[in-house]
């Protein structure tokens, strides 16, 4: 399986979790939304318990922010929290509305095991590391969901009643967004340990990817089982 082009570290890590990252990015979650075949109720629960994920997510980008090196690691990292806390979750507030769960409800979802599982493990990433570590934790969410949408936008049923989420990760700003992660990520490796190739610490950070990988499979089974 060929990564798209989202930077050489993501490459390399990608290419160290295959069979993870395929069982992550090949779903059988994923193949419902792309064919329509879906339950709704299997994605309103996904929704609602994503809600509560992006919170924790964004506390974790805050992270990154107290964890930076440089002022360009803070502005990309504070930009994520933005898009986090102002935009990103507009979708699930406005899919959710519509099925009659406000907000209020929203943020008093109980948090199904396998979703506090995952935000916690990043939290705890970047509080026992350093940047590289919170990023290696990272990685897999954002440039997974690039890859997924790029992938569904190309193979869709056209009339998948999905297809506003598959709109929203293959638009040309989100895979912007891969790309600028990616392309930090670069630059904070280099500035941290020279080459990831030839690191001590190059095991350590991509257990840290894999695991997250293997979490992401946790959080669509969690949809799927509802
Ligand atoms: C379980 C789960 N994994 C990944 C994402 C995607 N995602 C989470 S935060 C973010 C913005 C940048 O960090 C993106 C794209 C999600 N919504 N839910």
């Amino acid at each position: 399986m060929t990564a798209p082009d989202y930077g050489q570290t993501f490459a390399l890590w990608h290419g160290g979790a295959q069979g993870q990252w395929r069982d992550y990015t090949r779903h059988a979650f994923v193949a419902g939304l792309g064919d329509g075949t879906l339950p709704r109720a299997a994605f309103l629960h996904y929704l609602t318990q994503d809600y509560v994920f992006l919170v924790h997510f964004a506390r974790a980008w805050s992270l990154a922010v107290v964890k930076s090196e440089t002022l360009e690691e803070m502005r990309t990292c504070a930009a994520t929290v933005d898009a986090l806390v102002n935009h990103e979750m507009a979708l699930h507030i406005g899919v959710c509305a519509a099925h009659g769960i406000d907000e209020a409800a929203l943020f008093q979802t109980a948090e199904a095991a396998p979703n506090l599982a995952y935000t916690r493990y990043v939290l705890d990433a970047g509080l026992q590391g350093d940047f590289l570590d919170l990023m290696a934790a990272l990685a897999p969410c954002v440039m997974g969901y690039g890859e997924i949408g790029l992938h569904l936008a190309q193979t869709c049923t056209p009339d998948t009643p999905y297809k506003d989420w598959i709109d929203t990760y293959a638009a040309p700003d989100y895979q912007a967004v891969c790309k600028s992660v990616g392309a930090m990520i670069d630059d904070a490796v280099t500035q941290r340990i020279g080459s990831l190739a030839t690191s001590p610490r190059a095991a350590r950070l991509q257990q840290r990817f894999t695991t997250a990988t293997q979490l992401e499979v946790g959080f669509w089974q969690m949809g799927l089982d509802a």
